[in-house]
């Protein structure tokens, strides 16, 4: 046995706890897969009052200090945020210390800075636990795929979200109420915009997108749209046509006549009640990756959770702590392929729209005419609310009925359509008198697969 490998720890909240009880519940084990012991060097937080489980005399609110002890072979961040964690990162990887770190938002932002610093002093940087919680992912991505060719990696990438919207879906709790709860069971971020605008998610999304396709993709490369303005009415509609809404976080290797690009994006969107993914519930993440040789693979499990994501950073602990006993390295980051990001636009995918509009005479066709006017072709259209029939207005059929008070709402389905194209869509209609507004817009998704569910609405 060498001798012991000196740990780091900064931050001791829901997954910090989480990582100090496994080292100590399963010390010998861990020894016995290291070759070496793992011992707590010390640990950062910003009250050590409050954490009366911990040994006093581990705890410190200097984590810059802790960072540059002589004695610490591994720097494992569980604190957060962009700042400092940083700077704290940067110091320990120029030192040779490797580093474990859950960080999704600075791994999104800083990755490029990080994994130069890993490269240059050949210390080793991971961070699985940054990506679907408990899921082993980046690993498989990194490593098992590393003969492959992957073109998409796209599932349900966080599990607030996933909690809410289930929660909405199943029991019909509100929104604010499911997110207290998602809070409360330690899923949510410090802040939880990060998780219900959407930014968590797309700061996974760039460190996939990134892996899969070799790019440095960063989360302001993604085109993000959060779960805020789902309603139940959206999470109703979804249902009458055999749907759930998911957030989806979706990056693609995309072929074009002028080259490759990486197309990188996270929305609600609706999947069919018979696609795997809309099974998947509570704080529970699933991603499909699909690689030319190896077809579709599927990953599956809590993506949130304090001893859930304390797993996958133990499992990065082990593997950087017995490079340290081995003298061995881990993977190197291999952003060699420079591809340039799609532009959102670009991107062509289906529509659910609610048209909110004067129920008269002409109406429809008025709609549908913008539609087509803008190379958006409309798979179903249905009325819902006020007059389904006859023109008692007066109105004509070109969509200059005369107002009768009664209002109705036009759900509208499409074929696949260009982001740019249904945008320019959605702006002409609200120039229409007979329209009202457009309630909601979200897209529908199969990820590749046939919408079988939908089959009312080719
Ligand atoms: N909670 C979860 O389910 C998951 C969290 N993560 C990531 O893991 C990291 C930690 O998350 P949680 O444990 O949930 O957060 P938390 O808020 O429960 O814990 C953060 C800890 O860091 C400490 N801290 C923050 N800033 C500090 C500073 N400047 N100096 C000293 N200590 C400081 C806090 O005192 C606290 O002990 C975050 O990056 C998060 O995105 C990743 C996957 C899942
Ligand atoms: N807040 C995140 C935690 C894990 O990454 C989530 O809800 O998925
Ligand atoms: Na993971």
């Amino acid at each position: 046995m060498s001798s012991p490998i000196r740990v780091a720890l900064l931050g001791c909240g829901v997954v910090g706890s989480q990582v100090v009880r496994l080292l100590s519940d399963q010390a010998d084990e861990l020894a016995a897969r290291v070759g070496a012991p793992l011992e707590l060097a010390g640990i950062a937080v910003r009250r050590p009052q409050r954490h009366p489980e911990v040994p006093a005399e581990l705890l410190t609110t200097d984590a810059s200090a802790l960072v540059a002890r002589p004695d610490v072979d591994v720097v494992v961040e569980l604190m957060g945020g962009i700042d400092p964690a940083r700077e704290l990162l940067l110091d320990a990887l120029k030192n040779g210390r490797s580093v474990v770190s859950a960080n999704k938002a600075l791994l999104a932002e800083e990755g490029e800075a990080l994994a130069n610093a890993a490269r240059e002093s050949g210390a080793d940087l991971y961070y699985e636990a940054s990506v679907a919680g408990a899921i082993p992912l980046l690993r498989p991505i990194q490593q098992s795929l590393a003969g492959d060719r992957i073109r998409r990696v796209a599932g349900i990438v966080n599990g607030t979200t996933n909690f809410i919207l289930s929660a909405m879906e199943s029991t019909g709790a509100g929104y604010a109420d499911a997110l207290e709860e998602a809070g409360r069971l330690g899923y949510a971020e410090a802040d939880p915009t990060a998780d219900v605008d959407g930014y968590d998610a797309a700061s996974k999304a760039a460190i996939l997108a990134s892996l899969a396709f070799h790019t440095r993709v960063t989360a302001a490369d993604v085109y993000r749209e959060g779960i805020r303005d789902v309603t139940a009415t959206d999470i109703a509609s979804a249902r009458a046509l055999g749907c759930s809404v998911k957030l989806l976080a979706i990056c693609e290797q995309v072929e074009s006549p002028s080259g490759s690009s990486v197309s990188a994006r996270v929305y609600p969107a609706m999947i069919p009640k018979a696609h795997p993914l809309a099974s998947v519930s509570g704080a529970f993440n699933a991603v499909f990756v699909e690689a030319d040789a190896a077809g579709p693979l599927m990953f599956y499990g809590q993506g949130a959770g304090g001893p859930q994501t304390a797993s996958a950073v133990l499992g990065d602990l082990v593997a950087a702590a017995r490079n340290k006993v081995i003298g061995g390295r881990g993977p190197r980051d291999s952003a060699y392929a420079h591809l340039p990001i799609q532009p959102m636009g670009d991107v062509r995918t289906r529509y659910h729209v609610n048209v909110d509009v004067h129920d008269r005479a002409g109406v429809l066709a008025a709609v549908a005419t913008v539609f087509a006017e803008h190379d958006v072709s409309i798979a179903t259209v249905k009325q819902e609310g006020g007059r389904t029939s006859g023109r008692a207005d007066g109105g004509d059929d070109e969509g200059h009925g005369a107002a009768t008070g009664t209002d109705a709402t036009l759900v509208v389905v499409t074929h696949e359509a260009s982001d740019a194209a249904l945008r320019a869509t959605v702006e002409a209609l609200t120039g229409l008198e007979a329209v009202r507004g457009v309630a909601s817009i979200l897209r529908v998704e199969d990820l590749g697969r046939p919408v079988s569910a939908l089959g009312g609405v080719q």
